[in-house]
């Protein structure tokens, strides 16, 4: 399939503060991708040079689709004293649909979210969140984005936007979602960019669960300068070695098992393999091709 969009060698830096660096990274038509990291990783950041609000500071932004329709599903969506085919009325212009144009949309994705058009001053998050996506969706976009798009939603309107987004996804509309939930990894995701610091750490298949804190990682590396393994020891998180040395294992907390790997990597070692050791929750290991160095954009 066909790119949508692509990143390569971006950096992006506010200040003196690199909140992304050395993203290669991109998109295929119908794909889905969910970005994971722990606060200030760098997913909205990456959201928004993906989005093109915001410029990188060094690499390339390349649209394979011209032009690139593009919708944009914001964290915080404001309830406004609009009725939800009022606002979507006045995006539609701002967005320069044609007015029968437009009202054909609407009243499809009234009927197939099924909102009732009252005031947005008396919805729910779930009703609003609802609205949040009609408004990205209006376009048709080739690129649907999403920060964060089931944050502070019940467990029933969690379902619902599951549902939506996989019926966006089944019409050819590439997805790229920021997101902790489990849930909309597993049932909407293809693919998994996991973000630590502003670097990319690992890229693979969705069905990697979220890593608890407590959980224990096992880091099979190669390369590693005899510094960086007595550093390591030193970590908070360092539970113990399996086999010290060049090449070796060694047992660490989930929480730091980020950090170690990119630290590995940039000091030039690689990582061979990672695995969950304690599994809570039926969770596959991750590959050991899929964190090789080569994953490191
Ligand atoms: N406009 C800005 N000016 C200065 N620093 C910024 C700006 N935007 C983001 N940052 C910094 O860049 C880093 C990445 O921020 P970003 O919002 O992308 O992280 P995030 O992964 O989305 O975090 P969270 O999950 O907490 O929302 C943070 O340290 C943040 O403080």
């Amino acid at each position: 399939m066909e790119k949508v969009l692509e990143l390569i060698k971006v950096d992006k830096r506010f200040g003196q503060y690199a909140a992304l660096t050395n993203i290669t990274w991109s998109l295929k038509q119908g794909e889905c991708a969910a970005i994971v990291g722990g606060n200030g990783a760098g997913k909205s950041t990456l959201l928004h040079i993906l989005a093109g609000l915001i410029r990188p500071s060094g690499g390339s932004r390349i649209a394979h689709i011209d032009p690139l329709r593009i919708g944009y599903v914001p964290e915080r969506f404001p309830a406004t004293r609009f009725r939800p085919t009022e606002y979507l009325r006045h995006v539609a212009a701002i967005q320069g649909l044609a007015k029968s144009e437009a009202a054909r949309r609407i009243d499809a994705m009234m009927a197939v979210f099924q909102l009732p058009d009252t005031s947005m001053m008396r919805s729910s998050k779930g009703m609003l969140q609802k609205v949040n996506l009609m408004q990205a969706l209006l376009r048709q976009p080739d690129l649907l984005l999403l920060d964060e798009p089931l944050s502070g939603l019940d467990e029933a309107s969690q379902a619902e936007m599951v549902g939506l987004l996989n019926e966006t996804k089944r019409l050819g509309t590439a997805i790229v979602m920021s997101v902790h939930e489990p849930l909309l990894i597993s049932s909407v995701a293809d693919r998994l960019t996991r973000l630590s610091r502003g670097r990319i750490v690992h890229e693979g298949p969705p069905e990697i669960r979220i890593s608890r804190e407590e959980d224990e990682m096992r880091l099979e590396f190669a390369n590693v300068a005899a510094h960086l393994l007595s550093e390591l020891e030193e970590a908070s998180g360092f539970l113990r070695w399996e086999t010290k040395g060049k090449t070796g294992a060694v047992i660490v907390r989930a929480s730091i098992a980020d950090d170690v790997m990119l630290h590995i990597l940039q000091s030039g070692g690689s990582i061979l393999g990672v695995q969950r050791l304690h599994e809570r929750s039926g969770a596959a290991g991750v590959p050991a091709q899929s964190a090789r160095k080569g994953a490191l954009a």
